[in-house]
C-alpha cells in the first residue's frame, strides 16, 4: 500500500474519531512486509501497535492468537491480526473492539478469492473426528471477505500484485469533534465523578446511579458495547463506597469486571480516599468494593448494602433472583453483543425487577467512547460477526403453535444462501444461550459434525436445534480417550468413557443436542417438544442416541425427561458461572444406543448415593429429585429381613437410621429413580434426599425446610418411611410395622 494512501486513510480515521480497516491480501510474507512498510510510513508509535498472530513477525507487541481476550478492555492506536495460520472469528471479535477512534485494524489475509479455500488450525478444531479438515468448509469466510468487499471504510490492498484494490475512505462531511460533558450544576455524588465522565449519556448514567445512595432503589444501565457503562457503575460504585457503604460487584468473571474496579479506584484515588487497594477496595470512611463470583455472590455474603452485577445478562437469572433481598441494586447490561442476549434477561428478569420493592431506575448510554457514532467498522463488524442477530420479531411467531409449523433441516448451505434466516437461527442460539459467541456463527456455517434443525411459521424460526454428532469412533480413539486423551467434539462419549471407565462408549454413534432454543414469545406451547420429537422421528433409524448435556435445573431436567432424555450422569463440579452441575441424558434409538444407555443409567442408579453423600453433598434437592425421577432404570432393592427390621423400627421411633444408613439409602434411591411420584408429598422426597442421601445436619435440614424443630423434621422422615416400608418391604418388615400400629 503506497505511504500517501495509507496516510490518507489514518487521517480520514483521525479526523472523524472513526477506525478504518486494512486488509493486506495475498502471500503471508509479502502480506507483513507491507505491513512493516505502512507501520514504517504512518505515525503510530511501535508501543500502541499489536500483533496478532501465530508467531511473532514484527518489532511490536505480540499477542498469541489464542490469547487475543488480553486485548479486551485495552486501546491500541493499531492492531494488526494475522489471519494466515489461524483465523478465530473469536478473536476477530475481540481485537475489533480494541482499536482506537482514530486507529487502524490491519488484516493480514489469504488472496480473497482463494481465501474461502483456505484451510487453517481453526479449521482443524472444526474437524472432530471421524471427520477431517477436507470435511469443512469455507462459508464463514466467503460471507466474510463479502462483507470486507461491501461495506465503506475497509481498504483493500493486493501485496502479491502491489494493487491497491479499494482506498477505504468514506469522505465523510466536516462534523463538530464532541466536546467532554459540563458536570451537572448539582450533583448529589461529589463532582469529581462526574468530571470522570466521558460522554454526556455517562454523565446521565452517574446521576441516575446517584438514587442508591438511599436503600430501596435498583438501577439498569444497558448500552451497547463500549459505552462505557461498566466504567459509570465503577465510578458510582466508589462514591458509594466512599459514603461507607460495602459494595459487593459479581459478574462472568473477575476479568469482565476490570473497569468497573479500574475507574473506581482512579476516583478513590483522586478523592484521596482509597484506604486499601487489594482484591478488595477499602475507602477511608469505612466503605468497601468487593468481588465474588456470582454463585458466591448469590447467598450475599456478610449482607452487602449494595450489589452490582455487571454483564448481567450473562449471568442465569436463577442467580439474580438471589440478589432481589439487597437493598440497593445495580444491573449493567449489553444490548447488542454476545453477552448481552443471555437468557432473556429483559424477558424474564426484568418482571421479576418489576415485582419487588424496589424503585427501578433506568438508564441507556449510546454515545460510544472510543470512537465515534457511526463509526463505519463498528457496523461492519456488527454484520461480519452477527453480533447484532435478533430473533424474529414477536409478531412474525406469534401464531407458531405444534400444529402450524414447519419441520425443516438447515443445511450451512442452506442458511448461507439465506441472510434473514441465519440471522434469525443464530439471533434465537444467542438470545437463549449465553455461552454463543462468533466462533459458533462459523461452526454453524462449517463445521461437518454440526446439523440445525428448525420449527418455522411462515419462513420465521420459531424453535431451533444445534445437533452435533457424536461416536463411532474407531478402536484407537477409542482407546485414546480411555487412557485420557482429549478427542474433540465428541463430549458424551468423551465423559461416558474417560470419566466412567467405559471404554465401548464411543462405539455406538449419536446426536447430541448441543443447544435448543424456542423464541420467548411462543414457549411453552409445546414447540420445543414438538421439535426433539421430529428429531428422534427423523434420526430413529439413522443413528443409536439423542443425548443431551446441560447445567442441570428441576425444570430442565423435567422438560428433558418428558420428551425421552434418562439421566445417565451428574457432574461433580459446579459451573464457574451459572452454579449449576450438569447433567448428561441419554435417549436410545437402537439396540446399541439402548444397551449404552440401559448400563449408564443402572450403573447411574447404584452409584448415586454415593455421590450425593460426596461431592454432591450440596446439591439442590429439587435438582436431585429431578435428576432421579429422569433415570429410566429400576435400582435394585434387595434388603434382608435385617435390614427391614431396622428401617419399619425408624419408621416408627425405636428404629435409628443412624445404625445403618445403606438400606435407607437404597430405600431412597429406589423410590425416588422408579417409584410412584405421588406416594410422598415434595416435601417428604427431599428429606430422603437431604437426609438419607446427602447425610445433611438435622438442624441444617430442619432449617431448609421450614419445620419448626429439628425433631419435627425427624418425624416427618419416620412419616416418610412408613409408606416405602408398606409399598417396597417384605412380609418381615409389613409385619413389624403393624407391631408398632397396633
Ligand atoms: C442443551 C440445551 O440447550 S439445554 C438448555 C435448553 N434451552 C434453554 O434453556 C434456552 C431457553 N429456553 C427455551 O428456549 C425453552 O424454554 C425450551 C427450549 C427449554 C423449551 O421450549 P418450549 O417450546 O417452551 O418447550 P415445550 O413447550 O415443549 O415444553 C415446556 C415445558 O418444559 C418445561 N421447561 C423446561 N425448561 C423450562 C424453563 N426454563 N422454564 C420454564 N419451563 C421449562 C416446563 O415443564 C414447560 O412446561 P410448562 O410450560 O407447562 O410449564
Ligand atoms: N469515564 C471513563 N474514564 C476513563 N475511561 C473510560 C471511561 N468510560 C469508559 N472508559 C473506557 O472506555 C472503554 C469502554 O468502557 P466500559 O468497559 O466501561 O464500557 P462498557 O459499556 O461496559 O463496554 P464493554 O461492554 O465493552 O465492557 C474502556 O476501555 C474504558 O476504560
Amino acid at each position: 500500500m503506497d505511504t500517501a494512501a495509507a496516510r490518507d486513510l489514518l487521517a480520514e480515521a483521525e479526523r472523524t474519531n472513526e477506525r478504518r480497516v486494512v486488509v493486506l491480501s495475498g502471500d503471508r510474507d509479502a502480506g507483513l512486509a507491507a505491513a512493516d512498510r505502512l507501520l514504517d510510513a504512518l505515525p503510530i508509535p511501535l508501543t500502541e501497535t499489536s500483533l496478532v498472530s501465530t508467531s511473532d513477525d514484527l518489532a511490536c507487541e505480540h499477542v498469541p492468537v489464542r490469547n487475543a481476550g488480553r486485548l479486551l478492555g485495552t486501546t491500541q492506536k493499531a492492531v494488526v491480526l494475522d489471519c494466515h495460520e489461524d483465523c478465530r472469528p473469536n478473536a476477530l471479535g475481540r481485537v475489533v473492539g480494541a482499536v482506537d477512534g482514530g486507529g487502524l485494524l490491519v488484516l493480514l489475509t489469504p488472496n480473497l478469492d482463494d481465501w474461502p479455500a483456505h484451510r487453517d488450525a481453526f479449521d482443524e478444531g472444526l474437524a472432530v473426528p471421524p471427520f477431517d479438515t477436507r470435511d469443512v468448509t469455507g462459508r464463514f469466510r466467503r460471507r466474510f471477505v463479502e462483507t470486507l468487499r461491501a461495506h465503506p471504510g475497509i481498504a483493500v490492498y493486493d501485496a502479491d500484485s502491489n494493487t491497491l484494490v479499494r482506498d477505504g475512505r468514506t469522505n465523510p462531511a466536516p462534523r463538530l469533534r464532541k466536546q467532554l460533558p459540563d458536570p451537572p450544576e448539582s450533583a448529589a455524588f461529589p463532582r469529581e465523578s462526574h468530571e470522570a465522565c466521558l460522554t454526556a449519556d455517562q454523565t446521565d448514567a452517574l446521576t441516575t446511579f446517584e438514587s442508591l445512595r438511599e436503600p430501596g432503589h435498583a438501577v439498569v444501565a444497558d448500552a451497547d458495547r463500549g459505552r462505557g457503562k461498566s466504567s459509570a457503575a465503577g465510578l458510582a460504585a466508589a462514591c458509594l463506597a466512599r459514603e461507607g457503604l460495602d459494595v459487593l460487584v459479581t459478574a462472568p468473571g473477575r476479568r469482565s469486571a476490570a473497569e468497573l474496579f479500574a475507574r473506581a479506584r482512579e476516583l478513590l484515588g483522586s478523592l484521596g480516599d482509597l484506604a486499601s487497594d487489594g482484591d478488595t477496595v477499602e475507602t477511608s470512611g469505612g466503605g468497601r468494593i468487593r468481588f465474588a463470583k456470582p454463585p458466591e455472590a448469590a447467598d450475599l455474603p456478610g449482607d452487602p448494602d449494595a450489589v452490582f452485577a455487571d454483564e448481567a445478562a450473562a449471568i442465569p437469572v436463577r442467580l439474580l433472583e438471589s440478589l432481589l433481598d439487597c437493598p440497593r441494586l445495580a444491573f449493567t447490561t449489553t444490548v447488542h453483543g454476545y453477552e448481552g442476549a443471555g437468557r432473556g434477561f429483559d424477558v424474564r428478569f426484568r418482571d421479576r425487577l418489576a415485582e419487588t420493592d424496589h424503585d427501578v431506575h433506568e438508564a441507556s448510554l449510546s454515545d460510544p467512547i472510543r470512537y465515534s457514532g457511526g463509526d463505519p467498522v463498528e457496523a461492519w463488524a456488527f454484520r461480519a460477526l452477527l453480533l447484532d442477530a435478533r430473533p424474529a420479531v414477536d409478531p412474525l411467531v406469534g401464531d407458531a403453535a405444534p400444529e402450524t409449523v414447519e419441520y425443516v433441516s438447515l443445511s450451512g448451505a442452506d442458511l448461507a444462501a439465506d441472510e434473514h434466516l441465519l440471522r434469525e437461527v443464530f439471533g434465537l442460539l444467542v438470545y437463549a444461550h449465553y455461552r454463543t459467541e462468533p466462533d459458533d456463527l462459523a461452526r454453524l456455517l462449517d463445521a461437518p459434525n454440526l446439523a440445525v434443525r428448525a420449527l418455522v411459521v411462515d419462513g420465521h424460526v420459531a424453535s431451533v436445534a444445534l445437533l452435533a454428532r457424536e461416536g463411532g469412533l474407531d478402536a484407537d480413539l477409542r482407546a485414546a480417550m480411555y487412557d485420557g486423551e482429549r478427542v474433540k467434539g465428541n463430549m458424551i462419549p468423551d465423559v461416558l468413557t474417560s470419566q466412567l471407565r467405559d471404554e465401548d462408549a464411543a462405539v455406538p454413534f449419536g446426536y447430541r443436542v448441543m443447544r435448543i432454543a424456542t423464541h420467548p414469545a411462543v414457549r411453552s406451547r409445546g414447540l420445543g417438544s414438538r421439535l426433539l420429537g421430529e428429531v428422534r422421528q427423523e434420526f430413529a433409524d439413522d443413528a443409536d442416541w439423542l443425548g443431551v448435556g446441560y447445567g442441570a435445573t428441576s425444570e430442565l431436567l423435567s422438560f428433558w425427561a418428558a420428551n425421552g432424555y434418562g439421566t445417565v450422569q451428574l457432574s461433580t463440579t459446579r459451573n464457574d458461572t451459572s452454579g449449576e452441575y450438569s447433567a448428561i441424558m441419554l435417549d436410545p434409538l437402537s439396540a446399541a444406543g439402548r444397551e449404552l444407555h440401559d448400563r449408564h443409567a443402572g450403573w447411574f442408579a447404584d452409584r448415586v448415593s454415593g455421590v450425593l453423600s460426596d461431592a454432591l453433598r450440596d446439591l439442590d434437592a429439587d435438582v436431585a429429585r429431578a435428576a432421579l425421577r429422569a433415570c429410566a432404570t429400576t435400582p435394585d432393592l434387595h434388603l434382608g429381613e435385617r435390614d427391614w427390621r431396622v428401617v419399619a423400627g425408624a419408621a416408627h421411633g425405636p428404629g435409628m437410621y443412624g445404625v445403618d444408613p445403606g438400606p435407607f439409602r437404597k430405600l431412597a434411591v429406589r423410590h425416588l429413580v422408579a417409584g410412584d411420584a405421588d406416594l410422598l408429598s415434595a416435601d417428604e422426597e427431599r428429606l430422603l434426599v437431604g437426609k438419607l442421601l446427602q447425610s445433611r445436619l438435622w438442624d441444617d435440614l430442619a432449617d431448609r425446610l421450614r419445620y419448626h424443630s429439628t425433631s419435627q423434621a425427624m418425624r416427618a422422615l419416620g412419616d416418610a418411611l412408613r409408606p416405602l416400608v408398606a409399598e417396597y418391604g417384605t412380609e418381615a418388615a409389613r409385619e413389624e410395622l403393624r407391631r408398632f400400629e397396633n
